[in-house]
Order: structure tokens, then sequence, then C-alpha cells
């Protein structure tokens, strides 16, 4: 990525389906790294910049670059599909290569460009539970459930919920509630789902340090693997969030997700701003 400033920080502003990223590219020996605090007043929208994670690019020796995943709140995060997808985009395009390889904290990912679209392989999902004890106010029958939620690891915590409607959820008093349960020591991601073909599933989310977003990629990963394994889809689903349509596909090999990626602009954090960030 060949925007970097000396006298500033530069950035990159990306979504996918709606799920927008600050991508900063700390591989320089003399870039500043990313903090929580930068983090946290980056994503503040009004007096930064905003976004739903930020995603640092590290150099590595065995992959083709290292991903750090940053949420909103300036906690980390072991996995961030979507900004995976935007950054192999840039990465891709930096090194005209169509496939590559990056390491994230659960492990070396692959990404590929087919067409028009990035797909990354997020790997195997960790199976942790079918059907979460989860003893919430979900039971009360305001939110009629098709089955418990379940656990789902994609190198971040998630828990799906399977529900005749996934429009009528109120995700801003659901999704904390459940974020915060104490069944979820490092609190979790929230998934509502709905199935509306066979091969197609309606999701909303609430993301674990972020809120509400317009889209997940290892939220949609980790609610199609939760899918088929209750029987209700196939191996390959199409889900379409609330900014937009992701493809899934869990394959011998990992699990691949696909959807748009849109740049949307560089900047430079002035040196002025960054002094503020404490
Ligand atoms: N938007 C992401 C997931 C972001 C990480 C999450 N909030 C966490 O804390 O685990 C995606 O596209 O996967």
């Amino acid at each position: 990525m060949k925007h970097q400033n000396p006298a500033g920080l530069g950035f990159v502003k990306m979504h996918g389906a709606g799920n927008d990223f600050v991508i900063i590219d700390t591989r320089g020996a003399s870039q500043r790294r990313v903090t929580p605090a930068l983090a946290r007043a980056l994503g503040d929208r009004n007096r930064g910049v905003g976004f739903d994670q930020l995603a640092e690019i590290r150099p590595d020796d065995a992959a083709d670059y290292r991903l750090e995943f940053w949420n909103a709140d300036g906690s980390e995060a072991g996995a961030c599909g979507n900004a995976s997808r935007c950054v192999a985009d840039l990465m891709m395009a930096d090194l005209g290569r169509d496939r590559l390889r990056f390491a994230t904290r659960r492990g070396m990912l692959e990404a590929e460009r087919r067409e028009d679209q990035v797909h990354v392989n997020m790997g195997h999902p960790q199976l942790q539970w079918d059907e979460v004890p989860l003893a919430h106010e979900t039971d009360t029958g305001r939110l009629p459930l098709d089955g418990g939620p379940a656990a789902v690891g994609m190198g971040n915590p998630h828990c799906v919920f399977f529900v005749p409607d996934a429009e009528a959820v109120v995700l801003e008093e659901l999704g904390p509630r459940i974020e915060h349960d104490p069944l979820f020591p490092e609190r979790t991601n929230v998934e509502f789902a709905s199935l509306t073909a066979t091969d197609r599933l309606r999701m909303r989310v609430w993301e674990r340090g972020a809120g509400v977003t317009l889209a997940c990629g290892s939220g949609a990963c980790a609610t199609a693997v939760a899918a088929h394994r209750r029987g209700l889809t196939g191996r390959k689903v199409v889900l379409d969030l609330d900014g937009g349509t992701l493809a899934v596909d869990w394959r011998e090999d990992g699990v691949w997700m696909t959807g748009p990626v849109a740049l949307v602009f560089k900047g430079v954090l002035s040196p002025d701003w960054l002094e503020t960030v404490r």
C-alpha cells in the first residue's frame, strides 16, 4: 500500500457489504503502531474517522503479510472476514497477483480473486456448542427460537440464533445482553438468522465491540456452519445481510466466504490529531 505520508499516518477506508474498515499499514520500521487508544479514537465517528474494525497490516516472514484486527471500542478481534477480503483486494492489486496468504491470530489464511470478487478461506470452524445452554429472556416468548442458539468459533466467538423472522429482532436490545452474558467470558458476536430458501438465510448481526453492523463475514461463516449442522441448509449458502449479500461455502479445506469490496477513500491522519490520542 503506497499511501504512507511522513507527516502523518496514512490510512485507507474500505467497506465490504457495508461493514466498514480503516486499514493502516505499519510495516515500515518507523511507522507508529496501533494501540487500543488509537483504535478507540479513530473509531469515533464524530471525532475520528469511524469504522466497525481497524485492520493493521504487519510484516510476516512466512506469509505475504500479517493482519491484526481492532474493534471500534479499542478491543482486539481474532478474525474479521470482511476486512480480510478488503485488505486482500488492496494487497493483490499492489503485488499484481490473484492469490495470497496472510497470517492472523487464528493462523494462516488465504485469499483469491475470482472475477470481481475476493474470496477468503476463513479456516475450519471451532464448534463449541450446537445448542448453547443460555438462560435468557430470549426464552420468554418475545423472541421465538428455532431451537437453542449455536456457538461457533471462526477465530472469534459467535452465538447464532435461528428465528422465524430476523427482521423482527430488536438488535440493540438483545445484542448487548447476549454479548455480555457470563457464559461468554470473552464476550461474543451475536447473529440472528431465518431461513428464506433451502440455500438462503436472512441474517442480522450485533458485533462484539462494535454494536449493530451492516454485515459480518465471520458471522456469516458461523451462521452457515450452524445452519448446516442443524440440517437447515447444505454446505453452500447465500446470506442476505442489512448491507449486502455474502456467500459461504464450507469446504474440506475450510469455510470460504465471498462478497463485494469497495475502496471509499485514502487519507492521512494529521500529526496534531495524533497528538491528542493518549
Ligand atoms: N466484521 C467482522 C468481525 C469483526 C470482529 C468482531 N467484532 C469480534 O470482536 O470478534 C467480520 O467481517 O468478520
